[in-house]
């Protein structure tokens, strides 16, 4: 299964984008499709050895759009600026088509003032208002301004269906063509005793500001997109490597793997790698959003684009290119804001009824205008009107706006959200599960005790740290390390392991020396049957002050205890206490044992455990979490984890939080992911996802009340009763409106403030 991603040209509204997602979806081979209006582009699940990437796009050329892949890594700086020119070029000709429009609306406008308003202006010279002179004027601000829309409502007609191009092209062509008539035979009109008045301007000034309102969508949509470029943007161009014992400035893309590269103070840092010589402090705010400089000294990691302070240093490149973490960043950020969010889909479904559905209402609007006044001029005002007021662009801007700046926001801030439906439903947790170890806590433990059944003599303890930290040097759990950590700075020496055996859950196992050894839980070796009466007391001890304690057991008996102590991270407490306060119920999820689970639920002040958890039952857990719900809806539960332990919890969960430092199997099982670690991203992410859907909901407010306010208003409802005609002038500036305070208040996210 592939997935690309496609940059959609051609699209003028909500339908257009509906009707591409349709036209993918039904090819043969094509799994899912989703097409997002607001970043105009594609993203298609397919299988390639069915149907090729060119095949698509082919058929949406076909549908009278156009369709460019977009290339994967997302990160080559020429296709942005590329893509800039385009946009550029767009804009021009939008700006000139609406400064022409503007100045012959002016005039028409002006032209019409006097009867209009029924006063003599003197300096408005009578020929203005000839009808072949406005004709001319109208022309081409109807057919070189407006041809965008026909070419739409055509590629639209050729599909069978309607757009708001259709409506726009409907409306102002009326217009233009009853006007053309009378132009052409007044008398047919006088005749029959109807004033000969053209509505030029009508046509005129309803383009002219749907172009205006164009120019702030297009300028809005770029705006929203700056987020990605603002994230490209932070990778540097240069590099400084070592070749054949030379210092060269390289580009970026030519940096290999494993190349030695120099950063100098206050340089960036071009790609991730590890550290090997030299010393310094990295601000990596602008990828992790943790504020503090981090220190850096040999063997540690060193992430692309974050900028070096005090000291110079040389790392080795580990990833390049579309493997760094910004590019994956930016990947997954270009993905949410393609996501859709399932709030939009309910938009979706409204917007493929509504252009048929006005389009309805404007034919019936025509033929009862008609009938009753048996006036074709008061029939068309109306009918105008209602096909102008309806567009449902501003419907079709609605979600995606504030999807995408929203999660543009979270990135800033640290926090990646994978789709818009996490975003949306993060603002809905219930209950929230934190795992103890590498999210309530540091995740680096140190062994701070150590007991032995036979004492110090003859150097039997450090024989049996020996022992265990062969064995242990196997394993990856972060228990593991801290053992293995401690052996070294005992400066104890391993042996080789035969038939290593981990149990998850539970401990590691094998033959060290021709011993057999088992490091684990207290449980664990009981059940297999151990004698662990002599140190219970200590257990307990050391579990009530929030260690954990693993035995050591040497050819099936007890031989040592060790307590381990990880420090709780200084920000779980502060993020406790403001989940809490955020009315969310929290609970500790660890495979660790109850005493010590306990202990450390009290330091943070939670109050719901759960201990001694197997890894393959954490997923159960939180199903059983789901279902404790006294409505019909299951109740929503978030899990945030680093381990590989977590990650089938964490795709169980209705939104699943990775810690950015935790194992990249959890990353990729997760929703959201909080890059620096600190657990206070959650409440941030909280925040977003209620500050996003709040803004989702104004938005909608904005689209859909005013078209459905707006239509009967337009239709002459309230001609009977007050004699109020909605002009199609005034529908069409207020369509422009809609659309512009959608997009603006979507922008107003961007004053977002992280907790
Ligand atoms: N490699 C190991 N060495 C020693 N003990 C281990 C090892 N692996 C697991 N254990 C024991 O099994 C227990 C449960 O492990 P598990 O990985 O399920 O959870 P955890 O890492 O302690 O906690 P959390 O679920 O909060 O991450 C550990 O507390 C430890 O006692
Ligand atoms: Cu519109
Ligand atoms: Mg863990």
């Amino acid at each position: 299964m592939n997935t690309s991603r496609l940059k959609l040209k051609g699209m003028s509204c909500a339908s257009c984008a509906s009707s591409i997602e349709k036209i993918i979806s039904s090819l043969p081979g094509v799994k899912e499709c989703a097409v997002n209006f607001g970043a105009q582009q594609a993203t298609v699940k397919y299988n390639s050895q069915k149907i090729e990437l060119k095949q698509i796009q082919s058929a949406v050329d076909a549908a009278g759009f156009k369709a460019y892949p977009l290339n994967k890594e997302g990160m080559t700086i020429g296709e942005d600026d590329k893509e800039k020119a385009v946009r550029k070029a767009q804009e021009r000709d939008l700006i000139l088509k609406l400064v022409v429009g503007s100045i012959i609306s002016i005039i028409l406008v002006v032209a019409c003032l006097p009867m209009m308003t029924g006063l003599e202006f003197s300096f408005i010279p009578r020929w203005l208002h000839n009808p072949w002179l406005q004709l001319i004027l109208t022309t081409p601000v109807q057919f070189w301004c407006g041809y965008g829309f026909y070419i739409g409502s055509c590629n639209a007609l050729k599909r069978q269906t309607a757009t708001m191009d259709t409506l726009i092209t409907l409306g102002t062509s009326a217009a233009f063509l009853y006007s053309l008539v009378v132009t052409v035979f007044p008398d047919f009109f006088v005749e029959r005793g109807l004033r000969a008045e053209v509505y030029y301007e009508t046509s005129a000034v309803v383009i002219t500001l749907i172009l205006l309102g164009r120019l702030f969508e297009h300028r809005a949509k770029g705006k929203t997109s700056a987020a990605i470029r603002k994230l490209i943007g932070l990778q540097p161009r240069n590099a400084r490597v070592i070749r054949n014992g030379r210092e060269i400035d390289i580009l970026i893309q030519e940096v290999q793997l494993d190349d030695v590269v120099i950063v100098r103070p206050g340089e960036k840092i071009p790609v991730d790698g590890e550290v090997i010589e030299g010393n310094s402090t990295v601000d990596e705010a602008m990828v992790t959003g943790e504020s503090l400089p981090v220190k850096k000294q040999p063997g540690d990691e060193v992430i692309g684009a974050t900028i070096n302070k005090t000291g110079s240093f040389k790392f080795k490149a580990t990833r390049i290119g579309k493997d760094t973490v910004l590019a994956q960043i930016v990947r997954l950020v270009q993905e949410a804001q393609g996501s859709k969010a399932p709030i939009q889909r309910i938009a979706d479904r409204v917007t493929a009824w509504f252009v048929p559905g006005i389009i309805a209402i404007a034919i019936a609007t025509f033929i009862i205008w008609l009938y009753g006044t048996r006036n074709i001029t008061l029939a068309l005002i109306p009918t105008v009107s209602v096909l102008i007021i309806a567009c449902p662009c501003a419907l079709g801007l609605a979600t995606p706006t504030s999807i995408m700046v929203g999660t543009g926001k979270g990135a800033e801030n640290g926090i990646l959200i994978k789709g818009a439906e996490s975003l949306e439903l993060a603002h809905k947790i219930q209950t929230i599960v934190l795992d103890k170890t590498g999210t309530l806590t540091e995740g680096k433990p140190t062994v701070t005790n150590f007991i032995t059944v036979n004492g110090t003599a003859n150097g039997n303890e450090l024989k049996i740290l020996s022992l265990a930290a062969s064995l242990e040097r196997n394993s990856e759990h972060p228990l593991a390390e801290a053992v293995v950590r401690y052996a070294q700075s005992q400066e104890v020496g391993v042996k080789n392991v035969r038939d290593f055996v981990a149990v998850p859950g539970s401990g590691v196992q094998g033959f060290v020396l021709d011993h057999f050894v088992q490091i684990g839980t207290l449980r664990w070796l009981e059940s297999e049957g151990i004698d662990t009466q002599m140190f219970l007391l200590q257990n307990n001890t050391w579990s009530n002050e929030g260690k954990s304690v693993i035995w050591l057991a040497v050819d099936g008996k007890i031989e040592a205890l060790m307590g381990i102590t990880d420090t709780l991270k200084s920000t779980s407490k502060e993020a406790v206490r403001m989940l809490h306060k955020l009315g969310l119920e929290v609970v500790m999820l660890t495979g660790d044992n109850r005493p010590t689970a306990e202990a450390i639920a009290r330091e943070v002040g939670i109050d719901r455990v759960f201990a001694e958890v197997r890894p393959d039952r954490k997923a159960e857990q939180v199903k059983t979490l789901q279902k404790e719900s006294s409505k019909k809806e299951h109740k929503i539960v978030a899990m945030v984890g680093d381990g590989i332990n977590d990650a089938p919890a964490l795709a169980q969960a209705d939104v699943g939080i990775a810690i950015g430092t935790g194992t990249d199997v959890a990353i990729a099982a997760s929703d959201i992911t909080l890059i620096s670690g600190d657990l206070q991203g959650i409440i941030t992410a909280i925040k977003l996802s209620h500050a996003t859907v709040g803004n989702i909901r104004q938005n909608l407010f904005f689209a859909f009340f005013y078209n459905i306010l707006g239509i009967p208003v337009a239709a002459g409802i309230l001609f009977p009763l007050f004699g109020w005609l909605l002009n199609p002038i005034i529908a069409g500036g207020g369509m422009a409106f809609s659309s512009v305070s959608v997009v603006t208040n979507a922008l107003r996210l961007r004053n977002f403030k992280a907790y």
